[in-house]
């Protein structure tokens, strides 16, 4: 079965051997360098409509936690920028660090952030998430950095529920939550064609990064790197370093949607 994870004898450094795509030419994530980005004009502004009605549960699904949305109707859904047609909404979760030092998946001209937001949409165009998943232009996912600063009262609602999904397997309710506010206040964008950053690596992805981030407090932090790795009645692991390094551009170009 495919037992992946972070750790040296299971990390990201193995993931080829079971998913050989990992060497593929459009794997994400990526180093992002602002000089060599392109802009572009013709770039729409992101359009996010998000129904906190939609959000459903909690869980720990032992590489990260991710909150899970209805999806069986356009409540929740992203448009414009560099996608066309209308994608939705089906889950968001993090990557983060052992330390406030590294966690982000993509990095800015090799800076590291202590965590990353990575908010889940699949295109309306396919009959179903399973089926866009192994599409080109399946997927898009909006990342958001998280920068060491004051305490994120949006954040801290999500924080609150993680004492009750401690372990692997666990989940909760998590009702009427508004993902909109875990966004920064502009919606610059760079943009780039890659892949899922944990197995099965499909390259499925419009990736679309922001450019400003969001602030997390190091008490928050601490609050991410209680979770574990591992399910109830097993030696506890710390889910921390759950994050996968940039992989090669191989040629990608990396639009801006500002100047
Ligand atoms: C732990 C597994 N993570 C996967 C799970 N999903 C893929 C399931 O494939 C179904 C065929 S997903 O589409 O929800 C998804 S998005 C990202 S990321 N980090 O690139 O934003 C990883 C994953
Ligand atoms: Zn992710």
């Amino acid at each position: 079965s495919h037992s992946w994870g972070y750790g040296p004898h299971d990390g990201p450094e193995t993931w080829a051997k079971s998913f050989p795509i990992a060497d593929g030419p459009r794997q994400s994530p990526i180093d992002i360098v602002p000089t060599q980005a392109q802009h572009d004009p013709a770039l729409k502004q992101l359009k996010l409509k998000y129904d906190p009605a939609t959000a459903k549960s909690i869980l720990n699904n032992g590489h990260s936690f991710q909150v899970d949305f209805a999806d069986d109707e356009d409540n929740s859904t992203l448009s414009g920028g560099p996608i066309t047609g209308i994608y939705r909404l089906r889950q968001f979760h993090f990557h983060w660090g052992s330390s406030d030092d590294k966690g982000s998946e993509h990095t800015i001209a090799g800076t590291k952030f202590p965590c990353e937001l990575h908010l889940v949409h699949w295109n309306t165009k396919y009959p179903s998430f399973g089926e866009a998943a192994s599409q080109p232009d399946g997927l898009a996912v909006v990342g958001v950095f998280l920068k060491i600063g004051a305490a994120n009262p949006s954040l801290q609602k999500v924080l609150d529920a993680l004492d009750d999904i401690q372990a692997k397997g666990q989940q909760t309710t998590f009702p009427n939550f508004d993902p909109k506010t875990l966004l920064p206040g502009a919606l610059d964008f760079w943009t780039y064609d890659g892949s899922l950053t944990t197995p099965p690596l499909l390259e499925s992805v419009t990736w679309i990064v922001l450019k400003d981030p969001i602030s997390v407090s190091p008490a928050q932090m601490a609050k991410f790197r209680s979770l574990l790795f591992t399910p109830e009645g097993e030696p506890p692991c710390c889910m921390v370093d759950n994050y996968r390094p940039p992989q090669p551009l191989k040629g990608r170009k990396v639009c801006a949607s500002f100047k």
